[in-house]
Parts: structure tokens; C-alpha cells; sequence
């Protein structure tokens, strides 16, 4: 399998998708933007000890509340724009987008939806699951490969940077209108508030 958020970000990729089959059903796991700009930023920063600091790289003018939307752990997060972009080439019937807070607190429902949409038979359930204490998010209790319990590794669930609530306030105040146009677009309430 091969995935990254930058499918969903790069203008060229509908295109290029669509010429090699314009029946390629589409997932997308969207989680809330901001968390999701922390989680970015914490990857990053994993890579890259040096970085400017969060809140320097998010706001162009943080004391007028400015984004910096240029910077791709924000810009990724504007799914409403870049929606519109793959809506050029795909109907919204081709595309699942899956909750990624669901995934974490209800995988097995996610996965059903994600089998639902593929027209697949309902094989993976809450059976597959149990929730690690340690790691502190759902794994597999048995993978095909190993027959041992599977968590994802140590650089999938890192604890967050911490970043002050007003920085955080602003952010929300900046993603909202674009997570409502994208709440519309879909047809469903994400509830990233
Ligand atoms: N079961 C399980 N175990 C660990 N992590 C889980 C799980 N399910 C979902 N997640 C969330 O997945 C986030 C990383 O997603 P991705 O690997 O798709 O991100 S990326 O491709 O690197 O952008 C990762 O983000 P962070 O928590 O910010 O690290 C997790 O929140």
C-alpha cells in the first residue's frame, strides 16, 4: 500500500488518477485540522530538532490573528479547497473520506464503512481489535503475517507538542469556516470544534 496526505494536497493528482482510471475509488482519513498541524508539526520536528517554533511557523501575524497558509501543516488541513479539486474529476460518490478520530476510538465501525464502500463482505470487525494500554490506541490482535498482536510503531501516535490555547483558539477560528464548507460539501458533521 502507498499513501500520503500529499495525494489529497497536490493539484496535479485528480488529473493524473482519473487518466489511469476513472473508476479508482478514493479514502481519505481527515482528522481535525488543527490537531492535525500539531501532529505534522511533531513529526517534523521528530526529523528536524532546530525547527522554528510552532506558533512562528502557523501565524504570519500571530497578535493580528494572520495564518500563514503557505505553510503545508496548514494548508493540508483546508479540505473544502482541496475537495474541490478532485471534485473536477471524481464524483463525491467515488470518494470515503474516514474520520481519523473514529479510527482511533470505533476502528472496527470505520473499517466497515471503508468495506462498505469498497463493495466488500464486512471481514474485518471488532474482532481484529483490542486497545493497547501502553500505546494508547487500538491494535491488531492477530495480522495475517505474524499471528502475534500488531500496534503501529513508535512514530505512528506520538504525544503532541504542546501548544498554548490561544494559538490553538486562533487556528480554530481560522479552520471553521473551511470545516463547514467541507461538512457541507460531504454531506456529514466531522465535529471538529
Ligand atoms: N491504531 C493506531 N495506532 C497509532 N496511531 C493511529 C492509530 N489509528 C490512527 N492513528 C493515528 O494515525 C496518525 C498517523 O497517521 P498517518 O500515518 O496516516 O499519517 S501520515 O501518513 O504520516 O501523515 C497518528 O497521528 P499522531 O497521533 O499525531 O501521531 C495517530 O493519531
Amino acid at each position: 500500500m502507498e499513501k500520503t496526505p500529499s495525494y489529497f494536497v497536490t493539484k496535479e493528482t485528480p488529473h493524473r488518477i482519473s487518466a489511469m482510471s476513472q473508476e479508482t475509488k478514493l479514502i481519505v482519513v481527515v482528522r481535525d485540522p488543527v490537531t492535525r498541524a500539531i501532529s505534522d508539526y511533531t513529526q517534523t520536528l521528530s526529523k528536524t530538532p532546530d525547527l522554528p517554533s510552532f506558533q512562528d511557523l502557523a501565524f504570519r501575524n500571530q497578535t493580528l490573528g494572520i495564518v500563514d497558509m503557505s505553510w503545508n501543516a496548514i494548508r493540508i488541513g483546508l479540505y473544502a479547497l482541496h475537495l474541490e479539486n478532485w471534485l473536477r474529476y471524481f464524483p463525491l460518490t467515488q470518494i470515503h473520506f474516514v474520520s481519523g478520530e473514529r479510527l482511533i476510538t470505533d476502528p472496527a465501525e470505520e473499517l466497515s464503512r471503508v468495506q462498505d464502500f469498497l463493495g466488500l463482505k464486512r471481514i474485518v470487525t471488532d474482532k481484529h481489535f483490542y486497545f493497547n494500554r501502553t500505546k494508547g490506541f487500538p491494535c491488531l490482535k492477530k495480522p495475517e503475517s505474524s499471528g502475534s498482536p500488531h500496534c503501529l510503531g513508535k512514530s505512528k501516535g506520538r504525544t503532541h507538542v504542546q501548544i498554548d490555547r490561544d494559538a490553538i483558539e486562533q487556528l480554530r477560528d481560522f479552520y471553521r469556516p473551511y470545516n463547514v464548507k467541507f461538512y457541507e460539501m460531504v454531506g456529514h458533521d466531522f465535529k471538529w470544534e
